[in-house]
C-alpha cells in the first residue's frame, strides 16, 4: 500500500488550509517526520523563518516554498511512478470488465506479458491450462507458497486461492517487457508492498447500476452470490484512492487503451 508522503500532506494542505492537514502545526508535522527531534525541529523552523505556532495552513507561500524545499531534500519522492514502472497491476470490483479488457490487451498487444495466474477453481468450460489460469489443487497450492514461488496470493470471494507465479514475471521484465497482472485488491497491496515502484491501476464501472447490470449479465453467479460480491464491491470501490490511477469502463477498447498508455512503452 502506498504510503503517505510528506509531500503529499503539504500539498493537501496547500489545496484546503482548513482540511486536517492544514490544521497541523508547524512543529507537529516536522516531528511526526522520522528521525526529527525536538532539538532539529527547533533549528529548521528558525531557518526557514516559521513561528512555531504556525499551521500547516496558515504558513506564506515563501514559507510553503521554503518548508517543500526542505522536504524534498531530506526526503526524496522515489522516481516518479506515473508511466515508467514495468509493472502493472489491474484491479477493481467484481465484474467491472478485468478479465474483459485484460483479454482485450492479451489480443492487441502481444508485446505486453500478461501473467498467467495459479487457482484452486475449477477450469470453466473453453478455459484451459496455462492460457488462462494454472489449475491447480490446494496441495500444490500450499507447495508454491512454501517454495516462494508467488509473487502474491489471495482468497477471493472467500472461496478459491489465486496467485501470481513470480518467475514468468520476473524473466519478462529482464526481456524488458511490460507485465500486465489483473488480480484482486488484496493482491495489489502486496505487489505495491513488494514493488512499491509498480504502477496500480483501478477500473471503474461508468455507474453503479452498470455493475450490477454487468454482474447479473454475466450470469455466472446465482443471486446469493451476486448479492456477497456486491458486498464486497462496495468496499473496494472505497479503496479505489489507494490506486496511482483510475480508469472508467464504459467501452472495452477505449478502457484498454487508457490502461496501455499507462505503461513504459507508450510513455517513451
Ligand atoms: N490476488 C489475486 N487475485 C487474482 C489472481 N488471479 C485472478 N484473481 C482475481 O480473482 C477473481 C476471480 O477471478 P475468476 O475466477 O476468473 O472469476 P471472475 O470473477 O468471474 O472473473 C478476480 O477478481 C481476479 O481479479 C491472482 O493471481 N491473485
Ligand atoms: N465496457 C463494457 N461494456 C459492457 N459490458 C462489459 C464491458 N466490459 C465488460 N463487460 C461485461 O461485463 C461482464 C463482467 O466482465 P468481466 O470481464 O467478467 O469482469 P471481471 O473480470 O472484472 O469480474 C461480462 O459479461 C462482460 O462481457
Amino acid at each position: 500500500m502506498r504510503v503517505i508522503a510528506p509531500q503529499d500532506v503539504l500539498a493537501a494542505a496547500a489545496a484546503d488550509p482548513h482540511s486536517t492537514a492544514g490544521s497541523l502545526r508547524v512543529p507537529d508535522f516536522l516531528t511526526a517526520l522520522p528521525a526529527i527531534g525536538a532539538g532539529k525541529r527547533d533549528r529548521i523552523l528558525a531557518d526557514l523563518q516559521i513561528s512555531p505556532v504556525k499551521r500547516l495552513g496558515g504558513l506564506g507561500t515563501r514559507q510553503q516554498q521554503a518548508l517543500r524545499a526542505w522536504v524534498d531534500t531530506r526526503f526524496p519522492l522515489p522516481s516518479p511512478r506515473e508511466g515508467r514502472s514495468r509493472l502493472l497491476v489491474l484491479a477493481g470490483p467484481t465484474a467491472v470488465g478485468k478479465g474483459t479488457v485484460a483479454a482485450h490487451i492479451r489480443e492487441n498487444h502481444p508485446e505486453i506479458h500478461l501473467s498467467v495466474s495459479a487457482t484452486t477453481r475449477a477450469p470453466r468450460p473453453g478455459e484451459q491450462d496455462g492460457v488462462h489460469y494454472f489449475f491447480v489443487d490446494d496441495a500444490e497450492f500450499d507447495r508454491m507458497i512454501a517454495e516462494g514461488e508467488l509473487l502474491e496470493y489471495a482468497t477471493v470471494h472467500n472461496k478459491f486461492r489465486y496467485g501470481t507465479p513470480r518467475k514468468p514475471i520476473e524473466a519478462a521484465l529482464a526481456e524488458g517487457k511490460t507485465v500486465l497482472l489483473e488480480i484482486d485488491l488484496q493482491g495489489a497491496r502486496q505487489v505495491r508492498a513488494a514493488d512499491p515502484s509498480a504502477n496500480l491501476v483501478f477500473l471503474l464501472p461508468p455507474s453503479w447500476d452498470e455493475l450490477v447490470q454487468r454482474l447479473v449479465g454475466r450470469g455466472t453467479e446465482d443471486a446469493e452470490e451476486r448479492a456477497r460480491r456486491l458486498r464486497t464491491a462496495k468496499v473496494e470501490l472505497a479503496s479505489q484512492s489507494e490506486f496511482d490511477h483510475r480508469v472508467v469502463n464504459e467501452d472495452v477498447a477505449t478502457a484498454a487503451r487508457e490502461v496501455v498508455e499507462l505503461t513504459a512503452d507508450s510513455a517513451r
